[in-house]
């Protein structure tokens, strides 16, 4: 039975491990990162990120965030280096943020949140699809992004356009021709762990990657986002905004960065 959850006062986080245990394991997201503390590993190689904007396929709203799906059944939008071994295909993107901009991103630096933080999730391609690599301690992969409130992104605008299709729950639409790398910053320089799903399941199978570098936003941008509703047709409204989890304990996991 898959269980209810949400980011409210009766379904949010502080209420996932009643459903779902693995909220209190070992190696749970996100984190505060702070930098000092993390150790500069040269053994960490450059990340190498190769989209193709053909496999975008669709735009889904799944009453926790947006989703843009991809085609991943090929070898044509993948992660390699980095802290990864092998090849992880590109699953799918979407984004966490806040009802204002003080808060909305999942992980934190040095306690500092951000208005929005953006997920690129991929999945080892040692295991046959993202349902069997989802539950494996090197199933996945995320790069996270920070966005932080200045000019308007214009990378960002071909998705923000699209939310006025998907404003309820279930909706989805076609999302062609779009390559997520453009959303990337200049610098690729990460810090990296060991973490989990942010959302449930929170399955602990996660290598986070999390660029040191933002992107912006702009207000406007940001009011985009929260046009989204939670809700679906017919439901009393409620906006799509602090969907994210709080930072969770590190639990003596060790922090890495790419770059000195
Ligand atoms: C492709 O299947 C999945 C993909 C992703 C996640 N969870 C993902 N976790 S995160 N934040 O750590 O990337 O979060 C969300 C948050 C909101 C919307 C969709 C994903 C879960 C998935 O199936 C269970
Ligand atoms: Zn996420």
């Amino acid at each position: 039975m898959s269980h209810a959850w949400g980011y409210g006062p009766s379904d949010g986080p502080e209420t996932w491990a009643e459903n779902f245990p693995l909220a209190s394991g070992p190696r749970q997201s996100p984190i505060n990162i702070v930098p000092k503390e993390a150790q500069f590993d040269p053994s960490l190689k450059p990340l190498k990120i190769r989209y193709d904007a053909r496999d975008a396929k669709g735009i889904l709203n799944n009453g926790h965030s947006f989703q843009v799906d991809f085609v991943d059944d090929t070898d044509s939008s993948t992660l390699t280096g980095g802290p990864i071994s092998g090849t992880y295909r590109l699953k799918q993107f979407h984004f966490h943020w806040g009802a204002s901009d003080e808060r909305g991103s999942e992980h934190t630096i040095n306690g500092i949140t951000f208005p929005c933080e953006l997920h690129l999730v991929h999945w080892n391609t040692k295991y046959a699809s993202f349902g069997e690599a989802a539950d494996k301690p090197d199933g996945l992969a995320v790069v996270g992004v920070f966005l932080k409130i200045g000019a308007a992104n214009p990378k960002l605008q071909k998705v923000l356009d699209a939310l006025d299709a998907i404003k309820t729950k279930g909706k989805q639409n076609v999302f062609a021709n779009f390559d997520p790398k453009t959303l990337l910053p200049g610098s690729l320089d990460y810090w990296t762990y060991d973490g989990s799903l942010t959302t449930p399941p929170l399955l602990e199978s996660v290598t986070w990657i999390v660029l040191k570098e933002q992107i912006s936003v702009s207000p406007a941008q940001m009011a985009k986002f929260r046009s989204l509703l939670f809700t679906g047709d017919g439901e009393p409204l409620c906006n799509m905004v602090d969907n994210f989890r709080p930072p969770q304990l590190l639990k003596g996991r060790r922090v890495r960065a790419s770059f000195k």
